[in-house]
C-alpha cells in the first residue's frame, strides 16, 4: 500500500529545501491515490491467522491493505456512522490496487452478512479455517491473556 500521507513543502516540492523559516511542510496523501470501500474482506475465522494472510497479501504490489480491525459491520455503533466512516478507514490506494480489509468478528456476527451483501453483493470474502480444537486452545489463551487483570484471583 502507498504510505498513508506524504510531506509537501510550500511550493510543492516534497523534498525540504534547505531553509524555508518556520514554514513546516503539509501531510497529504500521495498523488494520485483515493480511498476505496473493500474489494474483498477476511471475515475469519479468529486466531485462523487472519493478521498473517493480510499481510502477506498486503506485500503485493497491487493490493491495499487496512491497517486495524474495522469492525463496521458487527458493531452497531460503527455501523451507524455511516458508510462514509467506513471507506474512510481505507488505506489510500492506487487505481490499479485492490482494497482489503479483515475483521473475523463478522463471521459470528449474525448481522454482517446482511450488511455486507446491501454493500456489495459480489464481494469476495475470504475465510480461513482451522483445526477447531486448535483454534479454541488459541482463542481461549488470548482471552486469558487479555482478561486476567479483569477476573480477579478468587
Ligand atoms: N502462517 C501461519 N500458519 C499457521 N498458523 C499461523 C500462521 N500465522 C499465524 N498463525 C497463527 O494464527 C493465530 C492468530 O490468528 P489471527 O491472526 O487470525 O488472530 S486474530 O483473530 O486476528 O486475533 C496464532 O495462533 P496461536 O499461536 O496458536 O495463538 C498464530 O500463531
Amino acid at each position: 500500500a502507498p504510505p498513508e500521507y506524504i510531506q509537501v513543502w510550500p511550493g510543492g516540492s516534497t523534498l525540504a529545501p534547505g531553509d524555508l523559516g518556520t514554514v513546516g511542510p503539509s501531510l497529504v496523501p500521495p498523488p494520485g491515490t483515493s480511498k476505496h470501500a473493500p474489494h474483498s474482506i477476511i471475515i475469519g475465522v479468529r486466531k485462523g491467522g487472519t493478521r498473517a494472510l493480510l499481510e502477506m497479501l498486503d506485500i503485493h504490489p497491487e493490493v491495499a491493505a487496512a491497517a486495524t480491525e474495522v469492525h463496521f459491520f458487527d458493531w452497531d455503533e460503527n455501523y451507524g456512522k455511516g458508510f462514509e466512516w467506513y471507506r474512510d478507514q481505507m488505506p489510500y490506494s492506487y487505481p490499479n490496487q485492490i482494497t482489503v480489509e479483515k475483521t473475523p468478528g463478522y463471521f459470528t456476527s449474525p448481522v454482517a452478512p446482511a450488511r455486507i451483501h446491501a454493500m456489495n453483493s459480489s464481494i469476495r470474502l475470504l475465510l480461513i479455517l482451522r483445526d477447531p480444537t486448535e483454534r479454541v486452545i488459541s482463542d481461549y489463551t488470548h482471552h486469558l491473556a487479555t482478561t486476567q487483570n479483569t477476573l480477579g484471583t478468587t
